[in-house]
């Protein structure tokens, strides 16, 4: 058989490699801190943490744990095993520190481990945050692997709807929003004596309302040691912010990544990566490949042409194995992207910026990057959430790059130019001055932060935005004239979901339908319930139309396959036949299992309603911001502002065309899109919002 030829339709991408230190690491160095590995040192070192405790660092009680041995030596080969009395004396001496360090240095998975090696966690808990949940997750279970516990015991995370930890846990991996949470029942965060807070430069909406947060706990508790992390960050900005804390280098590299730009810019960049992929496969030496694209669209796309041309490769190259990461892919699916493949065959993982940061996926040898990722913007005026895709900022190529070199030596493709490399932002704009606020705004106003406008943000988000959220959450009830949360807001903020859903579900209490609303919003909450290959959207959509379409619109209908689901107890050929992802199906239990329990927790009856009005009036309590009326010209106007929008191509409204929707949220891709839409009636609107609608239709 032939091997596989590139055609002329998929020139070669040609690459050149960049000058030696093209990646500066940018930043004022203040306190250095050095690194070497040489053998003889390590050696002693095994003996030494084996024998005696070392006078900084009490490495015994986790090293001797059976099974933590086999990781010993791997631990400390990484950069930072040679800095940490350095770094845990400086830790010792301030209140708050910035830890900056290559990617791959060691920083996520070891510091928290030398903290409470030496003590310094004082009997408290260690809570290291990550803004993403996949890193959260498998970062803690690297740690437990390397302490020699079980996930839960010793080491433990918590992700929305997960939690892993126990009475025992010492080391906490979590997601900065639920360390967040955390901060609304208990405002000093007591249980918790130090705070890593990790990938700093992501500047994730939680991660900064964090920054302010714990700045603010810091006063009450000035014994709570906060690290700042990065590979990446603007260390002087942030040292500012943080009363000139030190910041702390941690210098080197376990492995080079080499890192190679086109030479010509690329006009198709799906087509440059099915063609690099392919370049890599056939003429580099084995290891896996990462491939950083926008969205799941793209991930299929370029998923869908590997997989076809793998299979008429000349079968010396061995097979390509496809493996997509992407936020709506349910939480277990995405873990497959850290197992390994059969022997022969090469691993690509097709990912968006979710596998940016933080994780080591084993085997990885090779990135390819397209240099773009979708970030969400918030127009406030508009109320309305757009998903562009847009160039990466030089940090997160930078994070990119990362991923490679962790293992072994690696390669990084970038499939763009050098010149345009120097001209993308340093930094990421960070999504508290891009983002709608709300639930952030709800959550500070449940810590007791009332003036929101003069909270010490590291970067102040727009006063339209804020303003937006404020009124937001002032229609809903949450607030009183005077600002202050309401019973009904503090009972919102209890709800891990945005504001609107915790007034549909505590609304739904007085309609008798909370068991329907549980089952909706769960719906809502969980990634895409249908698993829609590729190539069978249409058909895909003529089933759900048939089986489980209600004529009340979107969210009956996902109440009907939820009804379905569990008349055939979820079964595995039913979930296939009927495009049913079964593993979202069981986020969607366990969502709704923790959320049931939080209503009992508040003292919500949960009852059922078959009345189809009552379960729309829960919604409209919620969503009367988002209603859109139908025009003359056959297009919906959103109440709240008067833009042209449309009925999302999935909604089973689509053909049907009703005088007044009530949507789930508008979203701007090519043109605004209504998504999951409801019909209801307009009285119930101006019962449900009164003064709101006394203003606003006209
Ligand atoms: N799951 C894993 N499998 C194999 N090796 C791992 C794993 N997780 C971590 N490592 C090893 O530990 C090293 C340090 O990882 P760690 O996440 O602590 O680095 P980091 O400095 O926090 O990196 P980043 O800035 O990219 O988050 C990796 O480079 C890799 O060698």
């Amino acid at each position: 058989m032939l091997g596989f030829q590139l055609t002329s339709a998929h020139a070669p991408v040609a690459h050149k490699a960049a000058p030696a230190g093209a990646v500066p690491n940018g930043v004022h160095k203040r306190t250095k801190v050095r690194s070497k590995s040489k053998k003889r040192d390590k050696d002693r070192a095994v003996k030494f943490i084996a024998e005696t405790q070392d006078a900084m660092i009490q490495t015994g009680p986790t090293y001797k744990l059976p099974g933590a041995e086999k990781y010993i030596k791997s631990r400390m080969d990484l950069p930072i095993y040679q800095a940490r009395v350095k770094l845990l004396l400086e830790i010792s001496k301030a209140p708050t520190v910035i830890v900056v360090g290559e990617t791959g240095s060691g920083k996520t998975t070891q510091l928290s481990q030398y903290i409470r090696d030496a003590g310094m966690d004082k009997g408290k808990m260690i809570a290291c945050t990550q803004p993403r949940r996949v890193a959260a997750v498998s970062v803690a279970n690297r740690v437990a692997l390397e302490t020699g516990c079980k996930i839960g015991s010793k080491v433990g995370y918590t992700v929305r709807f997960d939690d892993t930890t126990s009475r025992d846990t010492a080391l906490k991996y979590m997601t900065d929003g639920m360390l967040l949470r955390e901060a609304i029942s208990d405002p000093k965060l007591s249980r918790y004596s130090v705070i890593l807070l990790d990938e700093a430069h992501e500047r994730t909406l939680m991660t900064d309302i964090l920054f302010g947060v714990i700045k603010g706990v810091q006063k009450l508790r000035p014994e709570l040691k906060v690290i700042i992390m990065s590979a990446t960050l603007d260390a002087a900005k942030f040292s500012t912010y943080f009363d000139d804390c030190p910041v702390l280098y941690v210098q080197g590299r376990q492995y080079p990544v080499e890192i190679l730009y086109t030479i010509e810019p690329q006009q198709d960049y799906v087509d440059s990566v099915f063609v690099t992929v392919l370049q890599i496969h056939q003429d580099e030496k084995p290891g896996d490949i990462l491939v950083f694209l926008t969205g799941q669209e793209d991930i299929e796309n370029v998923g869908a042409l590997l997989q076809d041309a793998s299979e008429k490769l000349d079968p010396k190259f061995g097979k390509l194995v496809v493996r997509p990461i992407f936020a709506a892919l349910p939480p277990e699916q995405q873990m497959k992207v850290f197992e390994p493949v059969p022997k022969g065959s090469r691993k690509v993982v097709l990912a968006t910026n979710i596998a940016e940061t933080s994780i080591t996926i084993n085997g990885i040898r090779y990135v390819v990057d397209t240099g773009l990722v979708k970030a969400k913007t918030f127009n406030p005026n508009l109320s309305v959430e757009s998903l562009m895709a847009q160039p990466v900022s030089q940090a997160q190529a930078r994070q990119r790059t990362g991923r490679a070199g962790r293992e072994a030596p690696g390669v990084c493709y970038r499939l763009f130019s050098e010149d345009l490399f120097r001209t993308l932002d340093s930094t990421t704009t960070p999504e508290i001055v891009r983002c709608n606020l709300a639930s952030a705004v709800l959550n500070m106003k449940a810590m007791g932060v009332d003036d929101i406008i003069h909270f010490d943000f590291l970067d102040k988000p727009t006063t339209e935005s804020l303003r937006a959220a404020l009124m937001l959450i002032f229609s809903l009830g949450a607030l009183d004239a005077s600002g202050k949360l309401t019973t009904l807001g503090r009972r919102m903020a209890r709800f891990p979901i945005e504001p609107q859903l915790a007034k549909t579900l505590i609304s739904a209490e007085r309609l008798g339908c909370v068991e329907e609303i549980l089952t909706i919003v769960s719906m809502l909450s969980a990634p895409s319930i249908f698993f829609i290959p590729f190539n069978k959207r249409e058909e895909v959509d003529l089933s759900v139309m048939k089986e489980f379409a209600s004529l009340y619109g979107d969210h009956l209908t996902y109440l009907n396959v939820y009804k379905a689901y569990r008349q055939n107890k979820g079964n595995k050929t039913w979930c296939k036949d009927h495009f049913i992802n079964m593993k979202s199906m069981k986020t969607v239990l366990d969502t709704r299992g923790q959320l049931a329990e939080l209503c009992r927790k508040s003292n919500i009856e949960i009852r059922s309603s078959s009345d189809t009005d009552n379960i729309r009036k829960a919604l409209v309590s919620g969503f009367f911001y988002n209603i859109a009326v139908l025009q003359d010209d056959g297009t919906y106007h959103p109440v709240s502002n008067r833009t042209e929008v449309a009925l999302h191509p999935q909604s089973v409204l689509k053909g049907q065309k009703p005088k007044y929707v009530l949507y789930h949220e508008l979203v701007k891709t090519k043109r605004y899109y209504l998504r999951v839409a409801t019909v209801i009636e307009p009285e119930w609107a101006a019962e449900a919002a009164p003064t709101y609608f006394a203003r606003t239709i006209t």
